[in-house]
């Protein structure tokens, strides 16, 4: 891979040890995936932040880097609420753990935002065509089928060595070539909310690491296509799709010759039912809208079991009124985590979600059983005796 003088400084060691260990990282890609040089990127967001996920390694490997990112660059959701933590059962120790790394991240430049979805409150880290370095899977869906931005599939490593040197390798997703469409999924049923997550569901473990073209009936909206791209990031390897008539980049091409069809049975056999001690929302993290939905559904109720809303803090902190009026309930806003990566829902037997990702990750990741249900669905649940 060509370097500039400016990059073989870095590699040679001129600005210390952190810079040649990122760009060492970004080079070894590079010449793995034949990339021809390095490009400017607008932003990075940094997976790899929950104490849960990376341990004391990973602490130890952030804590001795030095240096200051070059891009805004933003967090990844950590192993728990950093106001809250106590309140979702984390231990002491954990949260001193916790709060280290996301210390030693700051003190490399990096807003401590801790988030999935930081399209939701800032505009300006990635828009059509803006190349990006982006590591948490339905975050890297989101950029680049809905927004239009470039980012392969990094890992948290690679995202930092991105920040700090401002620049990713000129492979993948970055290149037109590898945007094409290579699977049309055609499906047979009206759709709506959690619906999608259900599709992503199926279609993750169909696509694998290839690019759906979806024909639907029905019109998306942005959270939706939020959950439908989580989920296909989770069930398989999905890192960009298109949708005909809705996704910006979708026009572009003929729907691919490979085709499958999804109907309504298949949507409707991914949920389930059953008695949950924890109901959890906000995987993806939750939106404006999606808590203004949440906060109808509770109004004037008073929840039975758990209830857990993860949503970026940003949020949580602009909208004080709509959280009280969730908190009144008795269900919890949780902000800087998820139910995923906190070891805090890890106490529970049995999880209800909203989310296709979440259904596929809590029994793995979490050891805890995971019922997939709408929305209405849960609310049901929690407010149940
Ligand atoms: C569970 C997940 O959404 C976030 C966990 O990643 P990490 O703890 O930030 O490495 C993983 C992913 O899908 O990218
Ligand atoms: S598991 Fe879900 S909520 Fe957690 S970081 Fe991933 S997408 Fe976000």
């Amino acid at each position: 891979m060509y370097l500039t003088p400016d990059e073989e400084k870095l590699l040679n060691g001129e600005r210390g040890p952190t810079y040649q260990k990122a760009i060492e990282i970004l080079v070894a890609l590079g010449d793995i995936y034949d990339a021809d040089r390095l490009i400017p990127i607008k932003s990075a967001q940094i997976a790899g932040v929950s104490y849960k996920t990376i341990g004391e390694a990973g602490l130890e490997w952030i804590s001795d880097l030095k240096g200051k990112v070059a891009v805004p660059s933003i967090l990844n959701p950590a192993g728990m609420d950093r106001e809250c933590w106590m309140e979702m059962g984390i231990a002491g120790d954990f949260a001193d753990k916790q709060d280290k790394i996301i210390r030693a991240y700051e003190a490399l430049g990096v807003k401590t935002e801790c988030t999935c979805t930081p399209y939701s409150i800032f505009d300006d880290l990635a828009g059509l065509g803006d190349h990006v370095a982006w590591s948490e899977s339905s975050a890297i869906s989101y950029a680049n089928s809905v927004i239009g931005a470039r980012t392969n599939r990094e890992g948290g490593p690679s995202a930092l060595a991105a920040a700090l040197t401002g620049k990713t390798p000129n492979f993948g997703y970055h290149l037109d070539e590898n945007r094409r469409p290579d699977i049309l999924i055609q499906v047979d049923a009206e759709l709506h909310d959690s619906d999608y997550g259900a599709l992503g569901y199926i279609v993750g473990e169909i696509a694998g690491d290839r690019v759906p073209f979806f024909k639907l009936k029905s019109r998306p909206s942005k959270d939706e296509l939020k959950s439908l791209g989580a989920a296909m990031a989770a069930s398989g390897a999905v890192a960009l799709y298109h949708v005909r008539g809705i996704t910006p980049e979708a026009w572009k091409y003929e729907p691919p010759a490979e085709r499958i069809t999804i109907e309504e049975r298949q949507i409707k056999e991914v949920y389930s039912s059953g008695t949950p001690d924890l109901i959890a929302f906000g995987c993806p993290h939750s939106s404006i809208d999606e808590l203004e939905r949440l906060a109808r559904l509770l109004d004037g109720k008073e929840v039975k079991r758990e209830v857990w809303i993860c949503t970026s803090r940003a949020i949580k902190r602009e909208h004080p009124l709509l959280v009280k009026r969730i908190e009144r309930s008795g269900a919890k806003v949780f902000c800087d985590t998820c139910m995923v990566v906190s070891p805090a829902s890890e106490r529970f037997t049995c999880m209800m979600v909203n989310s296709g990702k979440a259904h596929k990750y809590v029994p793995n990741l979490c050891g805890v059983k995971s019922i997939l249900a709408t929305t209405e669905e849960c609310i049901a649940a929690a407010l149940r005796d």
